[in-house]
């Protein structure tokens, strides 16, 4: 199986370089402008592709291609490009027409396809930037117009977002599954439950006295409100794996000193990442890669062998393994197979069960309780290229008695063993993250969690106040469908849309 470490770094936008050359100023009109920016990557390309949105579009399009009529909608034409105050002729490129409504963004929009050098891509976003009404667009300013014209809801355009920036084949995919809207219809479709819940009750409060309202109506909203807050448990209860995938899985490597716990990162990252050395103690800070393995993120760390030990900046290395354990998803566990194989032939079982004690310590429970099962463990015995066959069937004999661990024996040395060692890390990862195309849509953000925590809290109050008071529990619902509007952007949120739309780059 192959693995690729991935960029550190998301998109760079050049919004600053490209907000000196146009000396953009603050407009509280902004809506209004028709925004303008280079939507493909920067630097020498083919073809680099411009994009307008907004009411003078079509206006720009006809002056810089110097035609009398528009284009047919949608369809690519040939066209030549010339800057429209000096004349001067910039490029020959295909030009695109979008009439709004039926357009990204929902405004009237073009794109010029032109090829790809910087001074072609600048002689044409100046030449844009000098038309009136023309404002270079800011980070994610195309995707805020398709938000703000319902064209996307919001959790569409936070897997648009993901989209551009999915790294691995599992993160498009969730992404794009995210992006055609199946999270926000599936919080639709329990906003929609909960309005027919508010208008049951409603109905009760108002008409329940002239009789015209059936009995029965409140204890069916409340069999309904139970139903929802099961639902929305159990769509939390999934072990955070589409925001796992989202941000990446964290798998720690972690055992006692010399294990080879620094050797098999730089296995796995291909790049001597981490300093070996055959002294016990040598890492002290975490070290960490970013790497692809089998479609699945992975943010892999070393960290400080575990031993007793008088040395002060050695300890504070351990206090750091044991903070980065408490926040791994999946621990693999490094020893020495040669050490331990000669612990077990010496020992009547003792030392066997000192690395049980060991290995149940890096895989307990973190601290808040988050996750309600133990994390999933590897046990890597590394070196056995120094084990004897015989020694090595013993071993993993021995090891077939702790069930809660996943043993294979591998060398950093030789690479023996380091296939099955991916192959089972990989496994690992598909039942922690699931395939993102089977089953109901993951939640992939914080944001979503906060929103359907909140959901819920008001949902238990509603059977608080339920006996008490009508129009306290009505509220409540209100209060839990307010939440759920907050995930797709029904409700407004301005400070969270700013957040989002940050997190895009220039021409998108
Ligand atoms: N024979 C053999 N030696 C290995 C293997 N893997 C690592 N080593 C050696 O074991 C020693 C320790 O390796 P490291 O990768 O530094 O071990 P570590 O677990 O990171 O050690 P600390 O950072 O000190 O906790 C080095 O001398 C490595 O060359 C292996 O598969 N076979
Ligand atoms: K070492
Ligand atoms: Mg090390």
């Amino acid at each position: 199986m192959c693995i690729h470490a991935l960029s550190a770094g998301r998109c760079l936008s050049v919004g600053g370089a490209l907000c000196r050359i146009f000396q953009r100023t603050y407009c509280p009109d902004r809506h209004r402008h028709t925004i303008f920016a280079l939507s493909s990557g920067h630097g020498k390309c083919g073809v680099a592709v411009i994009r307008t949105s907004g009411p003078v579009s079509g206006a720009a399009l006809l002056r810089l291609t110097g035609r009398k009529e528009l284009p047919q909608p949608r369809r690519i034409t040939l066209s030549k490009i010339t800057d429209p105050i000096s004349g001067e002729s910039l490029d020959r490129g295909l030009v695109l027409w979008f009439p709004g409504p039926q357009s990204f963004t929902g405004e009237d929009c073009t794109e010029f396809h032109v090829h790809g050098g910087p001074a072609v891509t600048t002689g044409v976003l100046q030449a844009l930037g000098r038309l009136p009404g023309l404002q270079l667009a800011e980070a994610g300013e195309f995707t805020k117009r398709a938000f703000q014209n319902k064209k996307l809801d919001l959790t569409e355009v936070e897997g648009l977002g993901d989209l551009i920036h999915a790294e691995t084949e599992a993160q498009r995919r969730q992404a794009l599954r995210q992006m055609a809207g199946e999270l926000g219809q599936l919080y639709n479709s329990w906003s929609q439950n909960l309005l027919r819940m508010l208008a049951h009750v409603e109905a009760y409060i108002d008409f329940s006295e002239d009789d015209n309202v059936e009995e029965g109506v409140l204890s069916q909203v409340d069999v309904a409100v139970k139903l929802l807050q099961n639902q929305i448990k159990l769509h939390l209860q999934d072990s955070r794996r589409g925001e796992r995938l989202r941000s990446g899985i964290q798998v720690v490597l972690a055992g006692p000193t010399n294990a080879g716990k620094s050797s098999l990162l730089n296995t796995m990252c291909q790049r001597p990442a981490a300093i070996v050395s055959p002294v016990a103690g040598t890492t002290r800070d975490v070290v960490e890669a970013a790497l692809n393995i089998g479609g699945y993120p992975v943010v892999l760390s070393d960290t400080a062998g575990l031993r007793e030990t008088e040395d002060n900046i050695e300890q504070e290395g351990m206090r750091r393994t044991r903070e980065r354990l408490d926040q791994a998803d999946l621990v693999v566990a490094v020893m020495d197979s040669a050490e331990l194989s000669r612990e077990l032939s010496s020992s009547d079982g003792g030392s066997w069960n000192i690395m049980q004690g060991c290995l149940k310590n890096m895989i307990a429970l973190p601290s808040d309780n988050s996750m309600l099962q133990p994390r999933p463990c590897i046990l890597a015995l590394n070196k056995v290229d120094l084990l004897e066959p015989t020694a090595q069937e013993r071993l993993l004999v021995a090891c077939k008695d702790t069930e809660l661990i996943q043993a294979c024996l591998l060398s950093c040395r030789t690479g023996e063993g380091l296939e099955g060692f991916l192959n089972l890390l990989k496994e690992n990862l598909e039942n922690m993250c699931g395939n993102p195309l089977v089953g109901a849509p993951s939640l992939t953000q914080t944001r979503h969690r906060l929103h359907l925590t909140s959901c819920l809290e008001a949902l238990a109050r509603y059977h608080h106040y339920r006996d008490q008071d009508l129009v306290l529990a009505a509220e409540e619902l209100r209060t839990a469908q307010r939440h759920l509007g907050k995930i797709t952007g029904k409700v407004g949120a301005e400070e969270i849309l700013d957040i989002i739309f940050q997190d895009f780059c220039i021409g998108k």
